[in-house]
């Protein structure tokens, strides 16, 4: 398709978005009295109209039931998390019993290494990107201290090569075969933060296993973003957050995939609480473990379900819209994004440049040479909500569901004045 920087053009583009009517579903923030234009649905999603029914229902189960709606509210909340499952598997390409819903996401990825991060003296290194963000740092770190080893020994980062922005798979294939038999981990963030890279799983993940490692991925910013499949590609595990593009609300309960493959197994260590434990019997109180032959067998509390009540609403409208439209949309809009930017950046004296390669999801990070911070001000100020990444990146992410054609023509307008002072 052949665009254009046009009012027009976009206005036409959204006339024929079959996603459009999905943006009157969401709250918008107001900035001089107007929506926001809104980027940063890869740092928290906005909120969907619907949220509020979901919650009300809860607290009105509360109100009306207290104890007894764990088991007599009309969405009983002992197994309300359960509700996630089918959903969810449809969103990562997975069976509904991979899947479990529970606590945050640094939580699930130390839950998650607890069973498959088992260092022998031989087989103890892991591999990740450099610079992964920070949390996911701190957590390997924490992970191999106490396991009494060196973070650096250890913790093997694959890198990019010099003066490139993107990992290369054959570098990352590379390092996985030059560990090899030591390598007992690869955990990689599916979709990188910072360039809005999308690694390409299935290959490194068939690496991985190739040389005996597990392989984990932190779909922070896949979940809900891109095409998954981690059945198939035979990921061990992976954990994401619900608060970015699946819109689930600030810090809402996350998600884990643990493969079929490891589900119902006795040998598998595993940080165990009661609601791992089979429905019917947990309540006979019993000293011994029973594990749900699903991956709730990694669940320890009785779930927070006010917590989790907006992720299934927002799980709702994924339901309703599917991932297939989703992406469909998100190819257009991103490409039309990137076509704007290049526009503004001929009709300007260059200042920034993208530097997401193409296998990417719904983001654009733009590297601003020179005046960065100022033009993030005024971008804020004009109500365009996007977010700054030190050194000098704003990161862009129109999310398929609630960002508009029009959105972003204006945005390149706004941005062009910006750059030229006016
Ligand atoms: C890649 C990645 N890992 C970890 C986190 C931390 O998530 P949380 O604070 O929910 O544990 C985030 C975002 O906050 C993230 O983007
Ligand atoms: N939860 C947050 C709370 C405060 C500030 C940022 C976050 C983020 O989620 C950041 C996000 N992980 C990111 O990729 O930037």
């Amino acid at each position: 398709m052949t665009f254009e920087n046009t009012l027009e053009f976009a206005k036409k583009l959204d006339a024929s978005d079959a996603l459009a009517s999905y943006r009157n579903e969401f709250h918008y923030p107001q900035v001089n009295g107007k929506d926001v234009i809104y980027f940063t649905g890869n740092s928290l999603g906005l909120q969907p109209k619907r949220t509020q029914k979901f919650v009300d229902e809860v607290m009105k189960d509360w109100r009306e039931l207290a104890v007894e709606g764990h088991f007599y509210a009309d969405k009983p909340w002992w197994d309300y998390h359960e509700r996630l499952a089918e959903g969810l598997g449809k969103v990562v390409g997975a069976n509904p019993k991979e899947i479990s819903v529970m606590n945050t996401l640094t939580v699930n990825l130390h839950l998650l290494m607890v069973s498959f991060y088992r260092p022998t003296e031989k087989r103890f290194k892991i591999i990740c990107e450099e610079k992964a963000f920070p949390s996911d740092q701190y957590m390997l770190q924490s992970q191999v201290r106490y396991h009494g080893l060196n973070p650096e020994d250890t913790i093997v980062e694959v890198k990019k090569r010099d003066g490139e922005h993107a990992w290369r798979t054959e570098d990352i294939i590379q390092k996985i075969n030059e560990v090899g038999d030591e390598l007992a981990l690869v955990l990689m963030g599916g979709v990188n933060y910072y360039n809005g890279q999308v690694l390409d799983m299935e290959t490194i993940t068939r690496a991985g296993k190739g040389v005996g490692a597990y392989v984990g991925w932190d779909l922070a910013h896949g979940v809900g973003n891109i095409k998954l499949n981690l059945h198939d590609w035979d990921a061990d595990f992976a954990a994401w957050c619900s608060y970015k593009y699946m819109n689930s609300g600030p810090g809402n309960a996350s998600g884990i995939f643990v493969h079929e493959k490891h589900l119902g197994k006795e040998d598998i260590p595993r940080f165990e609480g009661w609601w791992g434990t089979k429905k019917e019997t947990r309540f006979l109180m019993k000293p011994e473990f029973d594990p749900i032959e699903t991956a709730d067998a990694w669940q320890l509390s009785n779930p927070p379900i006010l917590s989790i009540a907006p992720y299934l609403a927002s799980l709702e409208l994924f339901d309703e819209v599917g991932m297939d439209a989703l992406i469909k949309k998100q190819k257009t809009i991103v490409a039309y994004l990137e076509f704007v930017l290049h526009e503004i950046d001929e009709e300007v004296d260059s200042t920034f440049e993208i530097i997401t390669p193409k296998a990417r999801g719904c983001q654009l990070s733009v590297f601003l040479h020179g005046e960065g911070k100022a033009i993030f001000d005024y971008l804020m100020k004009k109500g365009v909500i996007t977010d700054w990444r030190e050194p000098n990146v704003i990161r862009l992410a129109p999310a398929p569901l609630y960002c508009s054609f029009e959105d972003m023509y204006r945005f390149g307008q706004i941005l062009k004045a910006g750059i030229q002072g006016k």
